[in-house]
This record gives C-alpha cells, structure tokens and sequence, in this order.
C-alpha cells in the first residue's frame, strides 16, 4: 500500500530518511482508526499495532499515543504492546519509564456522572461514556440533541469545578481533567529520554489536538490534521483519512524491515 496524499508522503519520507530527528505524536479516533457510530463499535485492524511497534522501534521509541480515551483503553486496543500514552486529553500519562499519573475520581465528581446520566436518559440515542476522571455526551445518533445537550454539559461542567472543563468535540461533549492538555502532554514527552532533542510530529483528527498542533508548530516540528472538520485548525499540513494515516505507519515500517533485511 502506498500513501495516498502529499501529508503522509511526507511523513514517510521524514521517519525512513531522519528517523533520529522526529518524535510521533498521534491521536487514535479519527487518526489511527476511523470513527464508528459509537465509542464501542471501533475497529483496530490486525496490523496496527505491529505497525506501531515497528514505527516506534524505528524511531528509537520516540512514539506516543495522546488520546480522549483513558490510558487502561487505549492500550487494550493495541495489546500485547504498551506504548507511551497520555489518556483523558493529556490528563493521565505514561512515561517512556513506565511510570503512571492518573486523575483520581473524587466522590462529587462521580456523583455528577450519576446524576448526568439520569438528566440525560429521556434523550434517546444520546450515549453517556463514563471514562472514569472524565464524562463524554455522545449525540452521533441523535444529532438534534446537539444544542440541548451542549447546555446540559456546560452546566455541569460548571458544577463540576476549576479541577474539571468541558471539551467538545466530534459529536461529543466532554468534562475532562483541566490538569493537562494534550499540547502539556507532548511537552513533557519532549522533556523524556526517547523523546527529548527530537521536533514533534503531532497527527490529530479533531479540536482536542490544537493544543498539540501548536505545540508541535512552536518547536519547529510538524502538525496534521486527518479528514475533514469545519473549524479551524492552526495544523500545517492535511490528511485525507486515518487510513492514510495508517498506510503511511505500514510503509514506514516496511522500510524498516527491509533496512534491517539489508544489514543481515
Ligand atoms: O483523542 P481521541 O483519541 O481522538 O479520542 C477522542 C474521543 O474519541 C471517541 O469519540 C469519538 O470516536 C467515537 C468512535 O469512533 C465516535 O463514535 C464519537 O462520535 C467520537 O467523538 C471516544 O469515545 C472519546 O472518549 C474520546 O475522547
Ligand atoms: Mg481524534
């Protein structure tokens, strides 16, 4: 498979000529894998997380994943591998040294989660995902939801208190840790061995990763924004699909293998 756009082109390029120089910093919904009708229904495909690994070895481990979903998720999803991963837009962290911070649930805050899912049981197809530190609001099979929804949120979110803020997103609101974003997620990645010397390359698909974006563009890294949204974004480059995305992760780790091949 060959990359289907002048973004991922790119990408491959940078990772198989300098794979010294960059450090991946990469989203999962909407980047890695393509978005489904709900958070459950996602689909990894076999290879990815063979392919991850290749990259991340290729990179000298210089890989991590930034992501909404909790760090416990995201690495169920790409099992037997465990990868850096910052969980919960940047909230929970696992360094390259294995070590974890995680956001504790306070008894007020599950309580709120209860109580939201209660105010919100009338509106049908609206899925309340309980991600522990953090709440999201789904309305992507009930898109008409979306304005009574966002003020439910708000309100609660409100409620919730400075520790906690609201995040929207792709058919989604969300009360996540204000903690850390994914931006302070990435620059702390770039403070650990691995990572540190390296300019980012962050991949995202949603408003979540302009934090990243930008991040990544002040140290003279690299941002790209996968599929389409209609909000701005501050990434400097585009691309078309995660399957772009990971076509793009396959054929850098196939150059790997054949490099490898070569010196044997
Ligand atoms: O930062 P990410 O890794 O992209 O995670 C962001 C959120 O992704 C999930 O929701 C989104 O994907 C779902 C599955 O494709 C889709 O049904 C939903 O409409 C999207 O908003 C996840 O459920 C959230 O917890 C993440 O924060
Ligand atoms: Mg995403």
């Amino acid at each position: 498979m060959r990359p289907s756009d002048a973004a991922t082109r790119h990408l491959v390029r940078r990772l198989v000529d300098e794979p010294e120089r960059w450090a991946l910093f990469l989203d999962i919904d909407g980047t890695l894998l393509d978005l489904a009708a709900t958070p459950d229904a996602i689909q990894v495909p076999l290879s990815l997380p063979a392919s991850l690994d290749a990259v991340s070895a290729r990179l000298g481990g210089a890989l991590a994943l930034v992501t909404g979903r909790s760090l416990p998720f995201a690495d169920g999803l790409f099992a037997p591998f465990r990868f850096p991963i910052a969980g919960l837009h940047g909230a929970e962290f696992r360094g390259t040294d294995g070590a974890t911070s995680v956001v504790s649930v306070t008894p007020a805050f599950a309580a709120l989660k209860q109580r939201l899912a209660e105010r919100t049981a009338w509106m049908e197809g609206v899925l309340i995902e309980d991600k522990g530190a953090a709440v999201a609001a789904h309305y992507r099979l009930a898109p008409a939801y979306d304005t009574a929804l966002e003020k439910i949120m708000r309100d609660f979110a409100e409620e919730a208190g400075p520790a906690w803020v609201l995040q929207p997103g792709k058919m989604v609101f969300e009360i996540r840790p204000a903690r850390a974003d994914k931006g302070e997620a990435v620059a702390t990645y770039l403070e650990q061995p691995a990572f540190a010397g390296r300019l980012p390359i962050a991949i995202g698909d949603d408003l979540t990763d302009e934090t990243m974006f930008a991040l990544a563009n002040a140290r003279g890294g690299q941002s790209i924004r996968v599929g389409s949204l209609a909000t701005a974004t501050c990434a400097l480059a585009k691309a078309s699909s995660p399957s772009a995305i990971r076509s793009a992760l396959a054929t850098i780790a196939a150059a790997g293998d054949r490099k490898a091949t070569a010196a044997s």
